[in-house]
Protein backbone atom coordinates (compact mmCIF):
# COMPACT_ATOMS: atom_id res chain seq x y z
CA UNK A 1 0.00 0.00 0.00
CA UNK A 2 1.04 3.45 -0.97
CA UNK A 3 2.49 5.66 1.74
CA UNK A 4 1.04 9.18 1.55
CA UNK A 5 0.50 11.40 4.73
CA UNK A 6 2.04 15.21 6.11
CA UNK A 7 3.17 14.88 9.87
CA UNK A 8 4.57 17.98 11.90
CA UNK A 9 6.24 16.80 15.09
CA UNK A 10 6.00 19.64 18.01
CA UNK A 11 9.14 21.13 19.53
CA UNK A 12 9.66 20.28 23.33
CA UNK A 13 12.29 19.14 25.37
CA UNK A 14 11.79 16.33 27.58
CA UNK A 15 13.66 15.60 30.93
CA UNK A 16 12.82 12.50 32.66
CA UNK A 17 14.36 11.27 35.37
CA UNK A 18 12.80 9.67 38.92
CA UNK A 19 14.49 11.32 41.61
CA UNK A 20 15.78 14.30 39.45
CA UNK A 21 13.09 17.12 38.97
CA UNK A 22 14.26 19.65 40.87
CA UNK A 23 17.78 19.55 39.56
CA UNK A 24 16.25 19.47 36.07
CA UNK A 25 14.16 22.64 36.82
CA UNK A 26 16.92 24.47 38.10
CA UNK A 27 18.50 23.74 34.85
CA UNK A 28 16.07 24.83 32.61
CA UNK A 29 15.05 27.71 34.24
CA UNK A 30 18.69 28.66 34.12
CA UNK A 31 19.30 27.94 30.57
CA UNK A 32 16.12 29.97 29.90
CA UNK A 33 18.14 32.85 31.84
CA UNK A 34 14.46 33.53 33.90
CA UNK A 35 14.20 36.16 35.92
CA UNK A 36 11.03 36.63 37.30
CA UNK A 37 9.08 33.07 38.05
CA UNK A 38 5.14 32.64 38.18
CA UNK A 39 4.77 29.29 40.24
CA UNK A 40 1.64 27.92 39.83
CA UNK A 41 0.53 24.97 41.94
CA UNK A 42 -3.17 23.79 43.04
CA UNK A 43 -2.88 23.42 47.08
CA UNK A 44 -3.20 19.71 46.82
CA UNK A 45 0.20 20.40 45.02
CA UNK A 46 1.87 22.67 46.86
CA UNK A 47 4.08 19.96 49.15
CA UNK A 48 5.48 18.82 45.55
CA UNK A 49 5.59 22.32 44.45
CA UNK A 50 8.07 23.41 47.20
CA UNK A 51 9.80 20.52 47.06
CA UNK A 52 10.53 20.46 43.21
CA UNK A 53 11.62 24.14 43.27
CA UNK A 54 13.79 24.69 46.02
CA UNK A 55 17.13 24.86 43.74
CA UNK A 56 15.08 28.19 42.21
CA UNK A 57 14.32 31.65 42.88
CA UNK A 58 10.21 31.59 42.57
CA UNK A 59 9.18 35.47 42.62
CA UNK A 60 5.42 34.98 43.26
CA UNK A 61 3.01 31.77 43.90
CA UNK A 62 -0.42 31.51 42.39
CA UNK A 63 -2.57 28.73 43.56
CA UNK A 64 -6.46 29.17 42.20
CA UNK A 65 -6.53 26.31 40.02
CA UNK A 66 -9.78 25.35 39.02
CA UNK A 67 -10.42 21.92 36.57
CA UNK A 68 -11.67 22.93 33.38
CA UNK A 69 -10.34 26.48 33.58
CA UNK A 70 -12.78 29.03 34.06
CA UNK A 71 -12.36 31.93 32.30
CA UNK A 72 -12.18 34.19 34.63
CA UNK A 73 -9.56 31.96 36.58
CA UNK A 74 -7.79 32.62 33.55
CA UNK A 75 -7.72 36.15 33.58
CA UNK A 76 -7.15 36.99 37.12
CA UNK A 77 -3.86 34.52 36.37
CA UNK A 78 -3.32 36.62 33.25
CA UNK A 79 -3.44 39.94 35.36
CA UNK A 80 -1.24 38.45 38.09
CA UNK A 81 1.40 37.75 35.80
CA UNK A 82 1.39 41.04 33.62
CA UNK A 83 1.56 42.75 36.85
CA UNK A 84 4.25 40.89 38.17
CA UNK A 85 6.34 41.42 34.79
CA UNK A 86 6.88 37.29 34.76
CA UNK A 87 8.92 36.25 32.32
CA UNK A 88 8.30 32.46 32.62
CA UNK A 89 5.78 30.32 34.06
CA UNK A 90 6.74 26.97 36.01
CA UNK A 91 3.22 24.45 36.99
CA UNK A 92 3.85 21.75 38.69
CA UNK A 93 0.33 19.32 39.02
CA UNK A 94 -1.93 17.72 36.85
CA UNK A 95 -3.70 18.70 33.61
CA UNK A 96 -5.64 21.61 35.72
CA UNK A 97 -2.39 23.85 37.04
CA UNK A 98 -0.83 22.79 33.63
CA UNK A 99 -4.36 23.88 31.93
CA UNK A 100 -3.84 27.49 33.85
CA UNK A 101 -0.36 28.30 33.00
CA UNK A 102 -1.57 27.11 29.25
CA UNK A 103 -4.30 30.44 29.58
CA UNK A 104 -1.54 32.73 30.90
CA UNK A 105 0.72 32.01 28.51
CA UNK A 106 -1.86 31.86 25.41
CA UNK A 107 -2.40 35.67 26.01
CA UNK A 108 0.95 36.69 26.99
CA UNK A 109 3.08 34.64 25.44
CA UNK A 110 5.28 33.97 28.41
CA UNK A 111 7.13 30.23 28.28
CA UNK A 112 5.67 27.26 30.41
CA UNK A 113 8.16 25.07 31.99
CA UNK A 114 5.93 21.71 33.28
CA UNK A 115 6.32 19.58 36.08
CA UNK A 116 3.99 16.98 35.58
CA UNK A 117 2.40 14.75 38.68
CA UNK A 118 -0.70 13.09 36.70
CA UNK A 119 -1.08 10.92 33.34
CA UNK A 120 -3.49 14.03 31.81
CA UNK A 121 -0.81 14.72 29.21
CA UNK A 122 -1.63 18.69 29.08
CA UNK A 123 1.96 18.87 29.33
CA UNK A 124 3.08 17.16 26.03
CA UNK A 125 0.02 19.22 23.72
CA UNK A 126 -0.45 22.41 22.23
CA UNK A 127 -3.97 22.15 22.93
CA UNK A 128 -5.43 24.88 25.32
CA UNK A 129 -8.99 24.37 27.33
CA UNK A 130 -11.30 26.90 28.15
CA UNK A 131 -15.23 26.91 30.17
CA UNK A 132 -17.08 29.68 29.86
CA UNK A 133 -21.17 30.49 30.39
CA UNK A 134 -20.75 26.00 31.12
CA UNK A 135 -19.12 25.58 27.27
CA UNK A 136 -15.90 24.20 26.67
CA UNK A 137 -13.66 25.72 24.23
CA UNK A 138 -10.25 23.92 23.28
CA UNK A 139 -8.49 25.35 20.85
CA UNK A 140 -4.42 25.01 19.46
CA UNK A 141 -1.63 27.08 19.97
CA UNK A 142 1.69 26.52 19.45
CA UNK A 143 2.41 29.45 22.60
CA UNK A 144 0.85 27.08 25.03
CA UNK A 145 2.94 24.13 24.27
CA UNK A 146 5.70 24.42 27.48
CA UNK A 147 8.83 24.63 25.89
CA UNK A 148 9.94 22.34 28.87
CA UNK A 149 8.26 18.72 30.74
CA UNK A 150 9.84 18.05 33.50
CA UNK A 151 9.20 13.81 34.86
CA UNK A 152 9.83 12.21 37.85
CA UNK A 153 8.20 9.50 38.54
CA UNK A 154 8.50 9.98 42.60
CA UNK A 155 6.29 13.40 42.66
CA UNK A 156 3.39 10.90 41.59
CA UNK A 157 3.42 8.52 44.35
CA UNK A 158 1.04 10.27 46.38
CA UNK A 159 -1.62 10.86 43.52
CA UNK A 160 -4.34 8.45 45.07
CA UNK A 161 -4.47 4.72 43.42
CA UNK A 162 -8.17 5.39 42.44
CA UNK A 163 -7.14 8.69 40.60
CA UNK A 164 -3.46 7.34 39.10
CA UNK A 165 -6.16 4.50 37.61
CA UNK A 166 -8.43 7.13 36.19
CA UNK A 167 -5.74 9.68 34.85
CA UNK A 168 -4.09 6.69 32.98
CA UNK A 169 -7.31 5.82 31.79
CA UNK A 170 -7.13 9.35 30.06
CA UNK A 171 -4.03 8.85 28.78
CA UNK A 172 -4.65 5.82 27.57
CA UNK A 173 -7.89 7.58 25.64
CA UNK A 174 -5.51 9.69 24.15
CA UNK A 175 -4.11 6.96 22.35
CA UNK A 176 -7.12 4.87 21.33
CA UNK A 177 -9.10 8.09 19.92
CA UNK A 178 -5.58 9.05 18.05
CA UNK A 179 -6.12 6.16 16.07
CA UNK A 180 -9.07 7.46 14.53
CA UNK A 181 -9.11 11.23 14.71
CA UNK A 182 -9.09 13.66 12.18
CA UNK A 183 -5.11 13.91 11.62
CA UNK A 184 -4.57 10.33 12.60
CA UNK A 185 -1.55 9.05 10.55
CA UNK A 186 1.36 6.42 10.70
CA UNK A 187 4.00 8.31 13.30
CA UNK A 188 0.72 9.71 15.51
CA UNK A 189 -0.83 5.78 15.33
CA UNK A 190 3.14 4.40 16.36
CA UNK A 191 3.32 6.47 19.15
CA UNK A 192 -0.29 5.95 19.97
CA UNK A 193 -0.07 2.32 20.44
CA UNK A 194 3.69 2.30 22.09
CA UNK A 195 1.69 4.36 24.60
CA UNK A 196 -1.54 1.76 24.91
CA UNK A 197 1.70 -1.13 25.72
CA UNK A 198 3.22 1.25 28.09
CA UNK A 199 -0.28 2.18 30.13
CA UNK A 200 -1.31 -1.20 30.11
CA UNK A 201 2.04 -2.77 31.59
CA UNK A 202 2.51 0.38 34.14
CA UNK A 203 -1.34 0.90 35.93
CA UNK A 204 -1.58 -2.60 37.42
CA UNK A 205 2.20 -2.15 39.18
CA UNK A 206 0.54 0.94 40.45
CA UNK A 207 -3.13 -0.35 41.40
CA UNK A 208 -0.95 -3.50 43.06
CA UNK A 209 1.65 -0.82 44.97
CA UNK A 210 1.50 3.24 44.52
CA UNK A 211 4.52 3.41 44.70
CA UNK A 212 6.23 1.00 42.61
CA UNK A 213 9.03 2.92 40.82
CA UNK A 214 8.86 0.92 37.64
CA UNK A 215 5.13 1.03 36.93
CA UNK A 216 5.01 5.04 37.68
CA UNK A 217 7.68 5.19 34.96
CA UNK A 218 6.03 3.37 32.43
CA UNK A 219 2.83 5.27 32.95
CA UNK A 220 4.49 8.88 32.40
CA UNK A 221 6.29 7.36 29.70
CA UNK A 222 2.86 6.15 28.21
CA UNK A 223 1.38 9.26 29.52
CA UNK A 224 3.77 11.33 27.10
CA UNK A 225 3.13 8.65 23.90
CA UNK A 226 -0.70 9.64 24.09
CA UNK A 227 -0.43 13.11 25.09
CA UNK A 228 2.09 13.89 21.79
CA UNK A 229 0.26 11.52 19.66
CA UNK A 230 -3.09 12.90 20.66
CA UNK A 231 -1.75 16.21 20.29
CA UNK A 232 -0.88 15.31 16.51
CA UNK A 233 -4.10 13.32 15.60
CA UNK A 234 -6.44 15.92 17.03
CA UNK A 235 -9.52 15.52 19.03
CA UNK A 236 -11.80 11.97 18.02
CA UNK A 237 -15.17 11.40 19.20
CA UNK A 238 -14.28 10.34 22.38
CA UNK A 239 -12.91 13.17 23.30
CA UNK A 240 -15.45 15.60 22.10
CA UNK A 241 -17.76 13.95 23.88
CA UNK A 242 -15.95 13.94 26.84
CA UNK A 243 -15.15 17.77 26.59
CA UNK A 244 -19.32 18.20 27.01
CA UNK A 245 -19.39 16.28 30.02
CA UNK A 246 -16.98 18.24 31.57
CA UNK A 247 -17.28 21.45 30.03
CA UNK A 248 -21.34 21.52 30.48
CA UNK A 249 -21.75 19.14 33.24
CA UNK A 250 -19.02 19.45 35.29
CA UNK A 251 -17.95 16.10 35.38
CA UNK A 252 -14.40 15.07 37.07
CA UNK A 253 -12.21 14.88 34.04
CA UNK A 254 -10.15 11.70 34.36
CA UNK A 255 -12.90 9.78 35.58
CA UNK A 256 -15.42 10.65 32.68
CA UNK A 257 -12.47 9.80 29.89
CA UNK A 258 -11.98 6.25 31.80
CA UNK A 259 -16.02 5.35 31.70
CA UNK A 260 -16.51 6.74 28.35
CA UNK A 261 -13.23 4.89 26.54
CA UNK A 262 -14.63 1.40 26.52
CA UNK A 263 -18.21 2.54 24.99
CA UNK A 264 -17.00 4.75 22.33
CA UNK A 265 -13.73 1.64 22.05
CA UNK A 266 -16.79 -0.92 21.52
CA UNK A 267 -19.14 1.77 19.13
CA UNK A 268 -15.87 2.01 16.58
CA UNK A 269 -13.70 -0.73 16.64
CA UNK A 270 -16.33 -2.83 14.04
CA UNK A 271 -16.43 -0.15 11.64
CA UNK A 272 -12.41 0.71 12.40
CA UNK A 273 -10.49 -2.81 11.70
CA UNK A 274 -7.20 -1.88 11.54
CA UNK A 275 -7.36 0.24 14.27
CA UNK A 276 -8.83 -2.25 16.69
CA UNK A 277 -6.03 -4.30 15.23
CA UNK A 278 -3.64 -2.10 16.52
CA UNK A 279 -4.91 -1.70 20.09
CA UNK A 280 -5.29 -5.55 20.23
CA UNK A 281 -1.80 -5.96 19.60
CA UNK A 282 -0.68 -3.33 22.04
CA UNK A 283 -2.54 -5.20 24.90
CA UNK A 284 -1.37 -8.78 23.55
CA UNK A 285 -5.61 -9.99 23.50
CA UNK A 286 -7.42 -10.73 20.66
CA UNK A 287 -9.84 -7.64 20.45
CA UNK A 288 -8.89 -4.34 21.67
CA UNK A 289 -11.84 -4.39 23.97
CA UNK A 290 -10.85 -7.94 25.24
CA UNK A 291 -7.99 -6.03 26.43
CA UNK A 292 -9.17 -3.01 27.49
CA UNK A 293 -11.68 -4.69 29.39
CA UNK A 294 -9.24 -6.87 30.77
CA UNK A 295 -7.16 -3.89 31.94
CA UNK A 296 -10.42 -2.08 33.50
CA UNK A 297 -11.38 -5.05 35.57
CA UNK A 298 -7.48 -5.34 37.14
CA UNK A 299 -7.55 -1.91 37.93
CA UNK A 300 -11.40 -1.82 39.22
CA UNK A 301 -11.68 1.60 37.16
CA UNK A 302 -14.49 4.01 37.06
CA UNK A 303 -17.96 2.19 35.74
CA UNK A 304 -20.70 4.03 35.49
CA UNK A 305 -21.36 8.55 34.49
CA UNK A 306 -24.34 8.22 37.24
CA UNK A 307 -21.35 7.97 39.55
CA UNK A 308 -19.44 11.17 38.97
CA UNK A 309 -23.09 13.09 38.76
CA UNK A 310 -24.57 12.54 35.46
CA UNK A 311 -27.64 12.95 35.03
CA UNK A 312 -30.05 10.65 33.03
CA UNK A 313 -32.36 13.56 32.04
CA UNK A 314 -29.27 15.50 30.64
CA UNK A 315 -28.63 12.67 28.03
CA UNK A 316 -31.35 14.10 25.33
CA UNK A 317 -29.27 17.95 25.54
CA UNK A 318 -25.65 16.32 25.49
CA UNK A 319 -26.31 14.88 23.05
CA UNK A 320 -27.64 18.13 21.07
CA UNK A 321 -24.10 19.35 21.99
CA UNK A 322 -22.23 16.44 20.83
CA UNK A 323 -23.17 15.57 17.91
CA UNK A 324 -22.20 18.78 15.59
CA UNK A 325 -18.64 18.64 16.54
CA UNK A 326 -18.10 14.67 16.47
CA UNK A 327 -15.34 14.67 13.59
CA UNK A 328 -16.38 13.28 10.17
CA UNK A 329 -13.21 10.93 10.08
CA UNK A 330 -15.17 8.76 12.76
CA UNK A 331 -15.00 5.34 10.98
CA UNK A 332 -18.78 4.76 12.53
CA UNK A 333 -21.32 7.13 11.46
CA UNK A 334 -22.62 9.26 14.42
CA UNK A 335 -26.55 9.89 14.95
CA UNK A 336 -28.47 10.97 18.10
CA UNK A 337 -30.07 7.67 18.33
CA UNK A 338 -26.29 5.71 18.55
CA UNK A 339 -24.64 8.58 20.58
CA UNK A 340 -27.96 8.88 22.98
CA UNK A 341 -27.79 4.94 22.97
CA UNK A 342 -23.64 4.95 23.93
CA UNK A 343 -24.70 8.12 26.66
CA UNK A 344 -27.42 5.59 28.37
CA UNK A 345 -24.77 2.46 28.13
CA UNK A 346 -21.75 4.63 29.87
CA UNK A 347 -24.53 6.52 32.45
CA UNK A 348 -25.79 3.43 33.36
CA UNK A 349 -22.58 0.69 33.69
CA UNK A 350 -23.81 -1.36 31.57
CA UNK A 351 -21.09 -4.04 29.90
CA UNK A 352 -19.91 -2.70 26.80
CA UNK A 353 -20.35 -4.42 24.20
CA UNK A 354 -19.67 -4.18 20.26
CA UNK A 355 -22.58 -4.32 18.00
N1 LIG B 1 -4.95 20.53 27.01
C1 LIG B 1 -4.69 19.24 27.04
O1 LIG B 1 -3.98 18.72 26.19
C2 LIG B 1 -5.24 18.43 28.14
C3 LIG B 1 -5.92 19.04 29.15
N2 LIG B 1 -6.44 18.33 30.19
C4 LIG B 1 -7.17 19.06 31.22
O2 LIG B 1 -6.62 18.74 32.48
C5 LIG B 1 -7.64 18.75 33.48
C6 LIG B 1 -7.64 17.44 34.25
O3 LIG B 1 -6.35 17.13 34.71
P1 LIG B 1 -6.11 15.93 35.70
O4 LIG B 1 -4.65 15.76 35.76
O5 LIG B 1 -6.95 14.78 35.34
O6 LIG B 1 -6.70 16.43 37.06
P2 LIG B 1 -6.31 17.66 38.02
O7 LIG B 1 -5.16 18.40 37.51
O8 LIG B 1 -7.57 18.40 38.26
O9 LIG B 1 -5.84 16.89 39.33
C7 LIG B 1 -6.77 16.12 40.08
C8 LIG B 1 -6.46 16.25 41.59
O10 LIG B 1 -5.25 15.57 41.88
C9 LIG B 1 -4.39 16.42 42.63
N3 LIG B 1 -3.03 15.97 42.31
C10 LIG B 1 -2.35 16.15 41.17
N4 LIG B 1 -1.17 15.54 41.22
C11 LIG B 1 -1.09 14.94 42.43
C12 LIG B 1 -0.11 14.12 43.07
N5 LIG B 1 1.01 13.76 42.45
N6 LIG B 1 -0.36 13.70 44.32
C13 LIG B 1 -1.53 14.00 44.94
N7 LIG B 1 -2.50 14.76 44.39
C14 LIG B 1 -2.27 15.23 43.14
C15 LIG B 1 -4.76 17.81 42.14
O11 LIG B 1 -4.36 18.81 43.01
C16 LIG B 1 -6.26 17.68 42.03
O12 LIG B 1 -6.85 17.84 43.30
C17 LIG B 1 -8.94 19.01 32.75
O13 LIG B 1 -9.31 20.36 32.87
C18 LIG B 1 -8.60 18.67 31.31
O14 LIG B 1 -9.41 19.33 30.40
C19 LIG B 1 -6.27 16.98 30.26
C20 LIG B 1 -5.60 16.31 29.28
C21 LIG B 1 -5.01 16.97 28.14
O1 LIG C 1 -9.86 15.78 26.98
C1 LIG C 1 -8.63 15.69 27.10
O2 LIG C 1 -8.13 14.87 27.87
C2 LIG C 1 -7.75 16.47 26.27
C3 LIG C 1 -7.84 17.79 26.04
C4 LIG C 1 -8.44 18.68 26.92
O3 LIG C 1 -8.93 18.34 27.98
C5 LIG C 1 -8.42 20.10 26.50
C6 LIG C 1 -8.44 21.04 27.65
O4 LIG C 1 -9.50 21.32 28.17
O5 LIG C 1 -7.38 21.52 28.04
Amino acid sequence: MAINFSHDTLGQRLLFGSGKAAQHLAMEVSRLGAQRVMLIAAPYESQIAQAVTQQISVHISYQDVVQHVPIEKAEDARRVAIEHEIDLLVCVGGGSTTGLAKAVAMTTGIPIIAVATTYAGSEATNVWGLTEAARKTTGVDNKVLPVTVVYDAELTYSLPVELSVASGLNAMAHCIDSLWAPRADPINQALAAEGIHALASGLPRIAENPIDEQGREEALYGAYLSAVSFASAGSGMHHKICHVLGGTYNLPHAQTHATVLPYVLAFNAPFAPRADARIAAAFETSTGLEGLNRLREKLNAPQALKDYGFNEADIEEAVSIALPIIPESNPRPVTAENLAELLHAAWAGTKPTSN
